[in-house]
């Protein structure tokens, strides 16, 4: 499979603090990586540069050109109606209010396409800004830490609907996020930034989906990745 992200080498300071000291990531086209690490040790730095909203100060980077990022926030414009947000900056016209419908139905919108953001919940408005990432086709979808402000159970549908919408579209994704289970649950590979600002763990998700931990692989993982965290100790079940 053909690679869709060649990230070689990066670096990034700020103030000459070394935030990422030599990153190399590929990720390949149609495959969810999730990118975990302590707060503080560059995740949304390196999200940033693959989005081209920053420039490494050494290192290469290639990406596709269609990328969009979802962030924490949903970052609608208020005072454009939900399929105003969805269809913003595409070419006006019926071709592109039929693929911006199409979107909202796709994550459960249909009927709210003239509502104003600011009448939707925060689990609703993160859906129409994924409707909004996803009308664009992007090969490269970035999420940095989308689900972080919701509360849990509206968190465990938009994993489920998030698994769902990359199923069918197939973007390259990388996603931010500080929740190991989440991690586990959506992607094909997770990788861990260390304190170094490098990648100190790279490991494939060899489980069966839908993903639940029943799975006796899941807590293995799960306990794994929260040891490279410095979370929990090894042996523990439990997520922090
Ligand atoms: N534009 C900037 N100017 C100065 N320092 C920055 C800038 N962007 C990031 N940093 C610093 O780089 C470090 C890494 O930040 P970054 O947001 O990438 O970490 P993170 O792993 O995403 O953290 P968190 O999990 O808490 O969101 C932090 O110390 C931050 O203060």
């Amino acid at each position: 499979m053909s690679v869709a992200v060649r990230a070689g080498g990066i670096r990034r300071e700020f103030g000459g603090r070394s935030v990422l000291g030599g990153v190399d990531l590929q990720i390949r086209r149609g495959e969810f990586v999730a990118l975990l690490g302590a707060s503080g040790s560059g995740k949304t730095t390196l999200l940033r540069l693959l989005a081209g909203l920053d420039r490494p100060d050494a290192g290469e980077v290639l990406v596709p050109r269609a990328r969009t990022v979802v962030f924490q926030e949903p970052r609608l414009v208020p005072s454009l109606r939900v399929l105003g947000n969805v269809a913003l900056g595409l070419p006006r016209g019926a071709a592109t209010r039929a693929t911006a419908l199409a979107a909202l139905a796709e994550v459960g919108l249909a009927g709210h396409a003239r509502a104003w953001p600011a009448t939707l919940s925060g689990g609703e408005a993160q859906r129409v800004a994924l409707a909004r990432a996803l009308v664009r086709e992007p090969g490269l979808l970035l999420l940095d830490e989308p689900f972080a402000a919701l509360d849990a159970l509206t968190r465990l549908r938009m994993q489920d609907l998030v698994a769902d919408l990359v199923a069918r579209h197939r973007p390259a994704v990388l996603l931010v996020t500080h929740d190991v289970d989440e991690a586990i649950r959506l992607a094909d590979r997770v990788v861990v930034l260390g304190g170094g600002g490098r990648l100190v763990l790279d490991e494939p998700v060899a489980l069966a989906r839908p993903r639940d931990d029943a799975d006796p692989g899941f807590p293995v993982l799960r306990r794994r990745l929260l040891a490279e965290l410095g979370v929990a100790p090894a042996g523990r079940d439990s997520a922090a």
